[in-house]
C-alpha cells in the first residue's frame, strides 16, 4: 500500500462542484459577453438640440425631413374612423374595392371573429385573382393557428412571417415589425394602431366596459404608393419576391402635405425619437400626446418638462386600469413623478384600454402611426408614422383627444404619491427591463 507523502497535494473531495461552478460562471459570462459585443450596454445618446425653429418657420419641416429621415409626400384624406366597428368595417370595405393588390403588414392578431371576417374578405379577393400579400409579425401573431394561414394560402394569398426565431441570430428576435398598414392597389392606404383582434371590441377580463379607444386614417394619392414601397421593402428583407411591374402609376392630384417617418429596427439611433423631440421643442402652445404605452426616457421627460416651463400646455393621454399590460403601466407610472410635479397633465382613459397613438403640436402639426412613446418603438421596432400640417386632419385628432379626455382621469401629484406599495414594487421591477418595454 502506498502512503501519501507529507508534501503531496490534497485532492478536493467533490471536484464536480468545481466544474459545476465554472460551468455556471461560463453560462453567465458567455451571454453577457455576446450582449456586450452587440453593444447592448452602450450608453444611449441624448439628442442635444437647440433653437429648433417654430412650426411657422418653413425650416421646421425641412429639419424634420433631414434629422428624422422623414419623406415628404402628398395625399388626400379619405377617412377618419374611430372605434373597432368603424375601423374594421373600413378595412373590409377597402379590401372589397381592390382590383389588383392588397398588402397588409401588422404586428398583432388573435383568433376570433375579427380575424375570421378579415380572412374571409381576403380569401374572396385572392380567389378572384387579386394579389394578396400578408406580412405579419411572427411574435405578435403567434396565437393564430396554422390552419388560419393555410386557408389563406390555399386561396392564393401569400403569407410571410416577419422575423421568425433564428438560433444563429437569437437577439434579432427582439426587433419586431410594429407597422400597421393596409395598402389597396397602391392607390389607397389605411394606417392606424389597431391589430386584427376581438380585443379592440373591449375585453371584460381586463375591465373594459367599452371598445378600445382607437382610430384609423385613410388616404389616397402618392402616399399610398410610397407605403406600398415600404411594405415591399420589408417583404423583400423577409425573403419575399418583389415584382415591381405591379406598381401602378398614381392617378391623383392630392395635395395634403404628409411626412413619413420610418424607424428601422436597430439597437442604436431612432428617427422616431428624433421626430418627437423636434416636434416637442418646436411647440409654443401645446403638446398633446396619446400613447397606450408611455414609457418616456429621461431626454423625453426633460423635453416635456422644459416645454411646460416655457408655458406649453403638455398633456398625456394613456391607458388606465383597463389595460392589457399592467406591468408596463406600473413601470410607466414610476416615471410620472417629475412630470406631474412640473405640471404636465397625465390622464388615464377609464372606460377601456386606450390604444391610440398620436402627437398634436400647437394647431399646426400632428403625427400619427404605429409608434408608442416607449423604448421599444424608439429602438427595437420597425415603425411608420405620418405627420402633417393639414388642418382638417389636425381637427379630427383634436376632437378625438378632447372627447377622450372627458372620459379620463387626470392624476394629481398627491394621488400619484399615494399609489400602493404593491404597484411600486411591480413598477420598479418592470423598470429593470425598461429598455425593452
Ligand atoms: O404594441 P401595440 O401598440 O401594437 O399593441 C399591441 C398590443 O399588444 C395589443 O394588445
Amino acid at each position: 500500500m502506498s502512503k501519501r507523502g507529507r508534501g503531496s497535494k490534497q485532492q478536493p473531495r467533490t471536484p464536480w462542484l468545481k466544474w459545476l461552478g465554472a460551468g455556471l460562471i461560463m453560462l453567465l459570462l458567455v451571454p453577457l459577453g455576446l450582449l456586450y459585443l452587440r453593444g447592448a450596454f452602450r450608453q444611449s445618446v441624448t439628442y442635444s438640440l437647440a433653437n429648433v425653429p417654430s412650426l411657422e418657420d418653413d425650416r421646421f419641416v425641412r429639419m424634420v425631413m433631414g434629422l428624422s429621415s422623414s419623406l415628404p409626400t402628398n395625399g388626400e384624406l379619405i377617412g377618419f374612423w374611430i372605434g373597432a366597428d368603424a375601423i374594421y368595417a373600413a378595412r373590409l370595405e377597402a379590401i372589397r374595392q381592390a382590383q389588383r393588390s392588397i398588402q397588409f403588414e401588422t404586428y398583432y392578431m388573435t383568433p376570433g371573429q375579427r380575424a375570421d371576417e378579415f380572412a374571409a374578405a381576403l380569401i374572396e379577393q385572392a380567389t378572384n385573382g387579386v394579389t394578396v400579400q400578408l406580412l405579419v409579425d411572427n411574435h405578435g401573431t403567434g396565437s393564430i393557428p396554422d390552419d388560419y394561414w393555410q386557408r389563406l394560402t390555399n386561396a392564393g394569398a401569400e403569407v410571410r412571417f416577419f422575423r421568425e426565431f433564428d438560433w444563429r441570430a437569437p437577439l434579432d428576435y427582439n426587433s419586431r415589425t410594429h407597422r400597421k398598414l393596409l395598402v389597396i392597389d397602391g392607390q389607397q392606404v389605411l394606417i392606424g394602431g389597431a391589430g386584427v383582434s376581438d380585443d379592440w371590441d373591449g375585453d371584460p377580463d381586463i375591465g373594459d366596459v367599452a371598445p378600445w379607444l382607437e382610430f384609423e386614417v385613410g388616404y389616397t394619392g402618392p402616399i399610398a404608393s410610397l407605403m406600398e414601397g415600404f411594405f415591399l421593402q420589408n417583404w423583400a428583407y423577409d425573403g419575399g419576391r418583389v415584382d415591381l411591374a405591379q406598381a401602378m402609376p398614381i392617378q391623383s392630384d392630392a395635395d395634403v402635405p404628409l411626412y413619413i417617418t420610418y424607424n428601422a429596427a436597430s439597437l442604436d439611433e431612432s428617427a422616431i425619437r428624433m421626430l418627437f423631440q423636434l416636434s416637442f421643442m418646436a411647440a409654443a402652445d401645446r403638446i398633446w400626446i396619446g400613447s397606450p404605452y408611455f414609457v418616456p426616457d429621461t431626454p423625453t421627460r426633460d423635453t416635456l418638462i422644459d416645454a411646460k416651463e416655457r408655458g406649453v400646455d403638455v398633456r398625456v393621454l394613456t391607458m388606465g386600469e383597463s389595460n392589457d399590460k399592467p406591468i408596463v403601466r406600473f413601470a410607466s407610472r414610476e416615471l410620472y413623478g417629475p412630470l406631474l410635479a412640473a405640471g404636465v397633465e397625465i390622464c388615464e382613459y377609464q372606460p377601456s384600454m386606450m390604444h391610440a397613438k398620436l402627437a398634436l403640436i400647437d394647431s399646426g402639426w400632428a403625427s400619427t402611426g404605429s409608434a408608442n412613446f416607449d423604448p421599444r418603438s424608439y429602438f427595437h421596432n420597425d415603425e411608420l408614422n405620418v405627420s402633417t400640417t393639414y388642418p382638417p386632419l389636425i381637427q379630427h385628432l383634436d376632437r378625438f383627444f378632447v372627447s377622450a379626455l372627458e372620459d379620463s382621469h387626470c392624476l394629481t401629484y398627491s394621488e400619484w404619491q399615494s399609489r400602493s406599495w404593491t404597484e411600486i414594487v411591480q413598477g420598479r421591477f418592470g423598470l429593470l427591463f425598461k429598455d425593452l418595454l
